[in-house]
């Protein structure tokens, strides 16, 4: 239901978009929600974000069932990507032109670009600066490229409630609301975000998370800009988000592969068999069947990476150039790679595996196994033998 009441005057005005599932070339989400908050204050009226473009009519519905829109008296812009500023210029048509936006000193930039055809009221807030609306004090917090150079934080003090913009959020469509009303599926949710959003910059997640503890705000509430609004113990996203920040890993490899006629398939079971006898977790992923953004959120807690790819035309296959190109801009860190596949003359595919384990900077286990052709049984052991070796590897690796 929304308008959705967080607070005292405070009012999740955001809708639900239910059928996406493709969020840029991420497939295979559950829906999303665009987030965007309305504090009515005494001498304000502020809204927090937009909507996507599409979605406008909706959101301005949910905003006149708790106040005339033409009574906001500024919008903040914590994130100038369009699932957040889509609606943006249609606001300012129905409320009025000269409503002054706040936005980082890159959203002045972020917006001005989306937005050239349209002079929007622009005002850069400086992080620490604090802006009274009555009864209420918002701040602004500084989250350069968390995950886009203009994102910000704003915190609105008397309530203790942090808007988040994309960090802390899901790409999620259900009829819960808050964290409370979910159970520990809600993090999984978060943690496929984090992986195919929030993983390059982890280092800078881990200072802003530093940052947030050292300025001692309290924390009641924890709104994104998607999903679920964390409201029971917000202390657990922040917790988790540090150990995703980390790249803390556990006992578990992946084994990524593709195949043309079921060889390196063949050998992806044996080695699954093997590495599953030394007791480690397991997860063998036909890149037919697991979409990329699967891959990157089984792969952030994985000790090893697996991959398996039949040689083509001197290369590697093309599927498994595609998970490649999008995780090396994801920047895991911190695992043992292992290649294998299967080869009918020249065999390059290995060894061009092995390549992209070293420019990705991971531990090679060895220099990888090739087989000729459809495995015998002699190759099949020596593939499971391979699996033991990764799983005795990856015991090995704390
Ligand atoms: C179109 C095509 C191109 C191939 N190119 C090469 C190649 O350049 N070098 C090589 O060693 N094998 C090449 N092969 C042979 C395959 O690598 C071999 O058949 C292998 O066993 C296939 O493994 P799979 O059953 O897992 O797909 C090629 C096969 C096909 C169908």
């Amino acid at each position: 239901m929304r308008p959705l009441k967080i607070a005292e005057g405070i009012y999740d005005v955001g809708v639900k978009d239910w059928n996406i599932r493709d969020f840029h070339g991420y497939s295979t989400y559950m829906g999303t929600t665009y987030n965007s908050f309305l504090i009515v204050d005494d001498d304000k009226v502020v809204l927090i974000d937009t909507v996507k473009e599409p979605f406008t009519h909706q959101f301005m519905e949910n905003i006149r069932k708790v106040i005339d829109p033409k009574k906001i008296d500024l919008i903040i812009s914590n994130h100038a990507e369009m699932d957040h500023s889509g609606a943006l210029p249609r606001v300012l048509h129905l409320i009025g032109e000269e409503t002054p936006v706040y936005c980082s000193k890159m959203g002045e930039k972020a917006l001005s670009a989306h937005f050239n055809d349209k002079k929007i009221n622009l005002h850069v807030v400086k992080p620490g600066t604090e802006m009274k609306l009555g009864k209420r004090t918002l701040s602004f917090i500084e989250t350069r490229m968390l995950h886009w150079p203009d994102s910000m934080f704003t915190y609105l003090k008397e309530d203790g409630i942090l808007f988040s913009s994309d960090a802390f959020g899901q790409h999620y469509a259900s009829h819960e609301n808050f964290d409370d009303e979910m159970g520990e599926g809600l993090f999984e949710h978060a943690k496929k975000y984090f992986a195919n959003i929030l993983l390059p910059f982890a280092p800078r997640v881990e200072k802003l998370l530093e940052s947030i503890e050292s300025m001692g705000l309290p924390l009641n509430m924890i709104c994104p800009d998607h999903g679920i609004l964390w409201r029971k113990n917000p202390e657990m996203i922040l917790e988790r988000y540090a150990s995703w920040a980390r790249q803390e890993t556990k006992e578990k490899v992946i084994i990524v592969y593709d195949t043309m006629w079921n060889s390196t398939e063949k050998m992806a079971r044996k080695i699954v068999d093997g590495a599953r006898s030394t007791g480690v977790e397991v997860i063998p992923m036909s890149v037919r069947n697991w979409h990329r953004s699967d891959i990157m959120t089984e792969l952030m807690d994985s000790r090893a990476l697996v991959l398996g790819s039949p040689t083509l035309n001197n290369g590697i296959f093309p599927t498994l150039c595609d998970v490649l190109a999008y995780m090396k801009g994801l920047k895991p860190q911190g695992k043992l790679g292992a290649a294998f596949g299967s080869y009918g003359w020249s065999g390059e595919a290995v060894k061009l595996l092995n390549k992209e384990f070293d420019t990705m900077g991971f531990e090679r286990i060895d220099d990888g196994l090739r087989t000729l052709y459809v495995p015998d049984s002699e190759a099949l052991q020596a593939c499971y033998d391979y699996g033991v070796r990764i799983g005795e590897a990856v015991k090995a690796k704390s």
